[in-house]
């Protein structure tokens, strides 16, 4: 079948990077609405695996339900893309490794559907209880089966809960409001929780086997949750027992569940998922479909109109925020940060950005030094001492020292990984020193070198949204670390600017801004003889655009001068 595709929007940003998202699935219009003046979306229903394959290259974002399989070929040949957004809860169809590894940022709507999910499960229930799929059928045949078709009251029966998390609470509330009794196993629930819902938590699944009349199983398709139960313990249920699947197929094995309803081992079963959707017909999930005993839907769990609404709003408000450089509120694989928090640290982010990259562009040329095998230091002083969350400042510190000599994406999901595939060990103090407060925030980075290069040290701050780096190694110094800049070690003489503005002049070269820094208190008392005592200084320039080495070698051959770095900020 051709792909039905539906530009939602085509419109170009003036400038050209208008980020693209490509929606292979139905997701509702709500969430849609607030990407199309930002982004083009493109809805294209029905690509095959290779197709997407195909499409994927030139797009940012991509946003799926259950039936788009996101493998490790989707993600590796989606070079551009920055985030995946599942419009559901599981992920499971997506390669979340792969994407970690690749800087993706994968995020889910943990609860827009949970509602829709749980009323589904009791629609199930109810539907096998009463065999309303088989007495719709056969009336629409032109039927009229009343006395093959009784069935049996849920109030006062037991209900078996397996992973009692939000969907499973959810259906252990409903089911208490229909008066059953409700058991649950689940190693991570709350014990209040539970308590206070009326459940009995229990810690093993073999001892509610043998008691429940229903069921339902609400855990994420896990290796531990894998087959979790099998022919041994559909043997072990009540020959009147019912099973509910509104989870993922393979919970339950799947040809056990054949045979327990062929051999009259339960008494029948509510079925929304399978392992492979949709089921084939010769595969143990098409039989368990076709079952006479089996109330089945077609993965229809999250289908409810409000479902759909929440999940859509819910997973392109996070695409939004992640197109603009902002952080999501459910990812997958990268750590939570409130927007408030977020707000807070921002500024700093950048800052920290810049300090790694001129760590990496000045120490390393200057002093023949490394970025990977060493160990730095962030130290927050201030207000910012008191971040709880300051993840963001490490990843960015790994971006800005990774940025200059790897084309890695780095980012608040995959940072962590790159510093130690990298072997940067970073570690982070909050300074609580009141010494520290000569600015309301300030953020200091160590450079420790093992090889006895010493210690290196750049200092920083932010104020009113512009960045300001106000210490270099030994130098103290106020600049904003931005564009192509020139550090220029020289002896603190008369006519240095002028020599130098004379070299860059003959290049027709302009200088945005010049700053002389001079050596902090504690480094001019202790100088060595040999670079003149007190007498050296730091030229820090900014210029219009980058310099070659002729340029360069003329700054160097000036007199008086000891060392020039070129870097790009
Ligand atoms: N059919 C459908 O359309 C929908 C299906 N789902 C699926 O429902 C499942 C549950 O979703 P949520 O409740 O939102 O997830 P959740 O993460 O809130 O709850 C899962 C619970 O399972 C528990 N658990 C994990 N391993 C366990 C084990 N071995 N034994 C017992 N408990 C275990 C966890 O501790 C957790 O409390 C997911 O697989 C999700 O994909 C969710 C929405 C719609
Ligand atoms: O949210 C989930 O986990 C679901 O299974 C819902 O799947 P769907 O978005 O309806 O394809």
């Amino acid at each position: 079948m051709a792909p039905m595709a539906t530009s939602v929007s085509t419109t170009n940003n003036v400038g050209g990077i208008r980020p693209r998202i490509l929606i292979p699935e139905k997701i509702s219009p709500d969430g849609l609405a607030m990407l199309e003046p930002h982004f083009d979306v493109d809805v294209k229903l029905g690509l095959t695996h290779d197709e997407l394959i195909a499409q994927i290259p030139s797009y940012h974002g991509l946003i799926v339900r259950s039936e788009t399989k996101v493998t490790e070929e989707v993600l590796l040949a989606g070079r551009k893309l920055r985030v995946v957004a599942r419009a559901g809860v599981g992920v499971d169809n997506i390669n979340v490794p792969t994407a970690t590894s690749r800087g993706i940022i994968v995020v889910n709507s943990p609860s827009g559907n949970i509602l829709a999910a749980a009323e589904h499960t009791v629609a199930l229930l109810l539907a096998t209880a009463r065999n309303i799929g088989r007495a719709d059928g056969s009336l629409k045949q032109g039927g009229w089966e009343r006395s093959k078709l009784v069935g049996i009251e849920v109030g006062r029966k037991v209900l078996g809960i397996v992973g009692l998390g939000k969907v499973g609470m959810n259906v252990a509330r409903m089911a208490k409001g229909l008066g059953m009794k409700v058991v649950a196993v689940d190693p991570y629930a709350n014990p209040d929780m539970a308590r206070q819902a009326g459940v009995d938590l229990v810690s093993d699944l073999k001892e509610i086997l043998p008691i429940v009349d229903f069921l339902t199983i609400h855990t994420p398709l896990l290796a531990t949750t894998l087959d979790l139960v099998g022919e041994a313990e559909f043997k072990s249920m009540k020959k009147t027992a019912r099973v509910l699947n509104v989870a993922r197929g393979g919970v339950y094995n799947e040809a056990a569940l054949v045979k327990a309803l062929d051999e009259g081992w339960i008494a029948g079963a509510g079925i929304d998922v399978f392992t492979s959707e949709p089921p084939k017909a010769d595969s143990a999930a098409g039989q368990i479909a076709r079952h006479p005993n089996v109330v089945a839907t077609p993965h229809l769990g999250a289908s409810t109109v409000e479902a759909q609404e929440n999940v859509s709003i819910d997973v392109c408000t996070q695409v939004l925020e992640i197109l603009r450089g902002g952080l999501p509120t459910s990812a997958v694989n990268a750590p939570i940060i409130l927007p408030e928090e977020y707000r807070k640290v921002q500024p700093f982010v950048q800052l920290v950005e810049k300090m790694g990259r001129l760590y990496s562009q000045h120490f390393v040329r200057t002093k023949g030094g490394l970025v990977g095998g060493r160990k730095f230091e962030l130290i927050y002083h201030g207000d910012l001492a008191g971040m709880s969350n300051t993840k963001p400042l490490y990843a960015a510190l790994v971006k800005g020292l990774v940025a200059s000599f790897s084309e890695s994406h780095v980012n608040i999901v995959n940072a962590t990984m790159i510093a130690k595939e990298k072997g940067i060990i970073i570690s982070e103090t909050h300074s609580h020193q009141p010494g520290d407060l000569s600015y309301a925030n300030l953020v200091t980075l160590k450079a420790h070198a093992d090889d006895g290069s010493g210690e290196q040290v750049i200092q920083g701050y932010a104020s009113d949204k512009r960045l300001y780096i106000s210490k270099l190694d030994r130098f103290n110094a106020t600049f904003t670390p931005e564009g192509t800049m020139i550090f220029l070690h020289n002896y603190d003489e008369p006519g240095k600017i002028g020599g130098v503005g004379m070299v860059l002049g003959s290049h027709g070269i302009n200088i945005r801004f010049m700053q002389v820094a001079s050596l902090d208190e504690e480094s001019k008392q202790g100088a060595p003889d040999a670079v003149k005592p007190g007498n050296e200084a730091l030229m820090i320039l900014g210029i219009d655009r980058p310099v070659d080495e002729e340029v360069m070698e003329g700054l160097r051959r000036s007199e008086g001068v000891l060392d020039v770095v070129l870097v790009q900020l």
